[in-house]
């Protein structure tokens, strides 16, 4: 293991997707600790760089490394937790018995199954079957998967969609616990306002990164009140003909498409 290692380095990744160039030669380092946020409009490629993180994604060219090994590689099976947009829960079962299930998977310390439990908020939960729980409940099933082994990098991708505010609130606590005690997180979202939660953020747009600063110093440069501000004038100051018709991230509503599922996968993934 090289603890020295970034948690995350990638040089000059081109990923392709079905006929789309969704990353072009992108470059990124990221330390170890704190709570990363990767920030950016619906189809900019977030998920797309997650996945060549947790090394699910075919790539075109470039390298990935984590934690010191390549990307998807075995040693890295136990130290990367990944939570997907999709599904991986199993309805039929309780949330004990699927994060027990997970937990044999992974040969994870029998001791975690309470302790990602209750790290999640689902103990009153455990013995409910997870067909029964909301959508906000589900999802911290997955993520109470991901949290088993204590991986040194968690990817999270969308975590808090169709969370309310109070367990929102309640689950950038558990990531900044989690950072304190030496985690790299990677969270995504389209949410503006939890980008000030974020110890740095990364700024995606059409499979580029055009900002990585922290919160405060992406504020400061760009003379913005808040970080939707920053990012629009990011793009104006590139010069963008489209600047102005730039869709900014768009915010959680009541008519926010997805409650879409997600899925605890360590390593499994669409190629
Ligand atoms: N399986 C696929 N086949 C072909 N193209 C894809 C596939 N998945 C994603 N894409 C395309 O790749 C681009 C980046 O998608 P990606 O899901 O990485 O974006 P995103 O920033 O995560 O979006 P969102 O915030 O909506 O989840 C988009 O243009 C998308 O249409």
């Amino acid at each position: 293991m090289n603890s020295a290692a970034p948690a995350v380095d990638i040089r000059n990744l081109q990923v392709r997707r079905g006929t789309t160039d969704v990353l072009h030669g992108l470059d990124l380092s990221i330390a170890r600790g704190g709570v990363v946020g990767l920030l950016g409009p619906s189809g900019s490629g977030k998920t797309t760089l997650m996945r060549a993180i947790v090394g699910v994604q075919v790539v075109a060219s470039g390298t990935v490394t984590v934690l010191g090994e390549p990307a998807g590689s075995v040693p890295l099976r136990h130290r990367v937790g990944y939570v997907t947009q999709s599904a991986s829960v199993y309805d039929d079962l309780t949330v004990a018995q699927n994060i027990a299930y997970f937990s044999s998977v992974l040969g994870a310390p029998r001791s975690d199954i309470a302790r990602v439990i209750d790290e999640t908020d689902l103990t009153p939960f455990a013995d409910r079957v997870v067909a029964t729980l909301s959508g906000g409940q589900r999802s911290r099933v997955s993520l109470a998967a991901a949290l088993l082994g204590a991986p040194e990098l968690l990817v999270l991708d969308e975590p808090t969609v169709g969370l309310d505010p109070v367990l929102r609130v309640q689950l950038w606590e558990l990531f900044h616990r989690l950072a304190d005690a030496g985690t790299t997180l990677l969270v995504s979202s389209h949410v503006m306002d939890e980008a000030t939660r974020c110890d740095r953020l990364l700024l995606m747009r059409d499979g580029a990164m055009l900002a990585d600063d922290t919160p405060q110093a992406l504020l400061g440069a760009t003379g913005a009140s808040d970080v939707e501000g920053a990012f629009l004038a990011i793009i104006a100051s590139r010069g963008d003909v489209d600047a102005d018709a730039a869709p900014p991230p768009a915010r959680h509503g009541p008519g926010r498409r997805r409650h879409r599922h997600r899925r605890h996968a360590r390593s499994v993934g669409e190629r």
